[in-house]
């Protein structure tokens, strides 16, 4: 990489528009193009390069429901964006054989109550009404058994203790973390080219300079700093920040600034993945409204309904089957639908980069850090990391502090997220094989294995889990501790003690409330033909 001699008072200038450059427009690109532009207008100058040549990943499909503020911030309307993504509705992370084969539970988006002070979960545990804990805990997993939209054919949502509101363009706009403890219930699967396209037309309409073309160098100024990408047929790009969203590349965060990549593989063995779309008649066949995580001999397959099709892969660790064995699963689960349909073979690269923001380079999206996608985190991940680039945006190149910040905030993310993921594993009670069997004696990250120990006797809570902002609450690990069963979990002696009346009541009022919403509910298909045909 060459050096070249910018002028550092010109890059301080506070009186001069910045520059940014967005250096790949796969998701990460075009969503940090649209959401600065969104955030700052024309008050910056925001530049997207994307190579024509090198793809992107392009699946990506399932979301957490925080992405919605991502659209309310761009002023987006489901009906806006929807229909033109392939989008349908997830209401939860269905989970099959991780426990035995023919089981299955769900991680939905609702969260868990509690009664006399103690979560349900901790009742349950005391009191089973059924086999079922997300059953008798949560009204979202009857709807996901019943193929239920969250919302009648008229667009109202389900009351779930959120209230929607009238927004026009002088509403405050609200951003995740500030979010934390009101549970909207349910996100979305889209097509994620579909997404992409969507928000580069949106970004380009509101004044974002589109390049279609490759970086072939990244210059460094004397200090190490970025002063511009060359391309092979535009010249060069000078900047103030740069951000890398090359994909698994990194270019110019890990290739150009030369910033260490940490590997999770020794906790988290899934590297590669292969995927199929699969056709679908939405007419014929049902759209379950949840994610499905299936369980197999070497990781596990995920089964996305869109509204075009169904997008399937089987994410598992190379160590334990070949990409031939593994297309040979993931056909032979999906059956002759896909037939006719070539396979996409993906490797990962799972891990953080230690910094994701170094000199005048932040890095978003998988070129910042990815873990597998068993709960749908690759998205949540780039939302989170542009969230926190406009909340720590910079006025010059001495902000070291706003950098430490947010490298601090994605270093949390991820960390906290790989804690969560492990427990999927360590926590599924399936050891029928030696890759199902290992997952119980690989090593596991230090603090993930003192609080095990102590969930054991105390459900998780928010003094037990991880400490900091990581996008997933307490109740999330509830779910994947008492669903995956592997892991023998005890209720708190204190229930022993206490009158189980108001527990008994609480989930009988749940059983009530999700039998009248299947009653009354559209199936997820119905809607989504109500809402093709324009009527919602
Ligand atoms: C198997 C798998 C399944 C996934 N499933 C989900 C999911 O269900 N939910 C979820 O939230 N996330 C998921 N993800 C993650 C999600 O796909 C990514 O987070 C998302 O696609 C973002 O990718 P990206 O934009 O960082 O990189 P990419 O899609 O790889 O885009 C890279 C961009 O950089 C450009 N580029 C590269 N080099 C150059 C160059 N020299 N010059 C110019 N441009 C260049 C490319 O042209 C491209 O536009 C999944 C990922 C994988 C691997
Ligand atoms: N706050 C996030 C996290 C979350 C809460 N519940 C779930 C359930 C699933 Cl399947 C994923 C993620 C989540 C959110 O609400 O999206």
């Amino acid at each position: 990489m060459s050096a070249s001699g910018t002028d550092n008072r010109q890059a301080n200038d506070p009186g001069r528009k910045k520059r940014v450059v967005i250096v790949g427009g796969g998701t990460a690109g075009w969503m940090t193009a649209s959401y600065l532009v969104a955030a700052f207008g024309d008050r910056i100058d925001v530049t997207v390069v994307e190579s024509a040549r090198i793809g992107t990943v392009g699946v990506g499909e399932a979301t957490f429901s925080d992405i919605r503020h991502f659209f309310e911030f761009l002023q987006l309307a489901e009906s806006d964006w929807m229909p033109a993504c392939n989008a349908t509705y997830k209401l939860a992370v269905r989970f099959e054989d991780w426990r035995e084969p023919g089981h299955h539970f769900y991680h939905p988006f609702e969260q868990l109550g509690s009664v006399d002070g103690f979560p349900l979960s901790d009742w349950w545990l005391r009191s089973p009404t059924t086999s079922r804990f997300d059953k008798d805990c949560f009204v979202l997993a009857s709807l996901c058994d019943a193929g239920r939209s969250p919302r009648y054919l008229d667009g109202k949502l389900i009351d779930q203790g959120f209230a929607e509101q009238e927004r026009d363009e002088t509403s405050a706009r609200s951003t995740i973390v500030e979010y934390q403890g009101t549970q909207f219930p349910y996100a979305y699967h889209f097509e994620a080219a579909l997404l992409a396209k969507y928000l580069t037309k949106y970004s380009t309409q509101r004044g974002v300079r589109h390049i279609s073309d490759d970086v072939t160098d990244v210059a460094l100024d004397e200090d190490g700093f970025i002063s511009h990408v060359r391309t092979a047929g535009h010249g060069r790009l000078d900047g103030d920040l740069f951000v890398d969203c090359t994909g698994f590349r990194a270019l110019l965060l890990n290739k150009a600034l030369g910033e260490p990549f940490e590997s999770y593989q020794d906790t988290l063995p899934n590297d590669r993945a292969v995927a199929l779309q699969v056709p679908l008649d939405m007419d014929r066949e049902p759209m379950r409204p949840c994610t499905t995580a299936t369980a197999r001999e070497a990781g596990w397959i995920w089964t996305i309904p869109l509204v075009s099709r169904i997008g399937s892969g089987y994410v598992y660790a190379s160590d334990y089957t070949t990409p031939e064995e593994a297309e040979r699963t993931l056909r032979a689960f999906i059956g002759p639908a896909a037939a006719d349909v070539e396979a996409n073979h993906i490797k990962m690269r799972i891990g953080r980069s230690r910094r994701s923001w170094v000199k005048n380079c932040v890095a978003v999206g998988l070129s910042s850090g990815f873990v597998e996608p068993l709960e749908s985190t690759g998205i949540f991940f780039i939302h989170h990391a542009i969230e926190q680039i406009v909340k720590y945006f910079p006025s010059g190149r001495d902000d070291h502090h706003l950098r430490n910040l947010y490298n601090e905030s994605i270093e949390h993310v991820m960390d906290g997220v790989r804690e969560f993921l492990v427990l999927h594993y360590v926590g599924a009670k399936r050891a029928d094989n030696q890759y199902w069997k290992d997952t119980k004696t690989r090593r596991i990250p230090d603090s993930l294995a003192e609080r095990i120990e102590i969930w054991k006797h105390k459900v998780p809570d928010a003094q037990t889990v991880f400490p900091y902002y990581h996008g997933l609450p307490p109740y999330s690990y509830n779910c994947i501790l008492l669903g995956a069963g592997g892991i023998e979990v005890r209720h708190s002696p204190a229930l022993d003690l206490a009158d189980d009346r108001a527990a008994l009541a609480e989930f009988e009022r749940i059983r009530l409330k999700a039998e009248k919403l299947v009653q009354e509910l559209p199936t997820q298909n119905q809607y989504f033909a109500n809402m093709r045909a324009g009527a919602v």
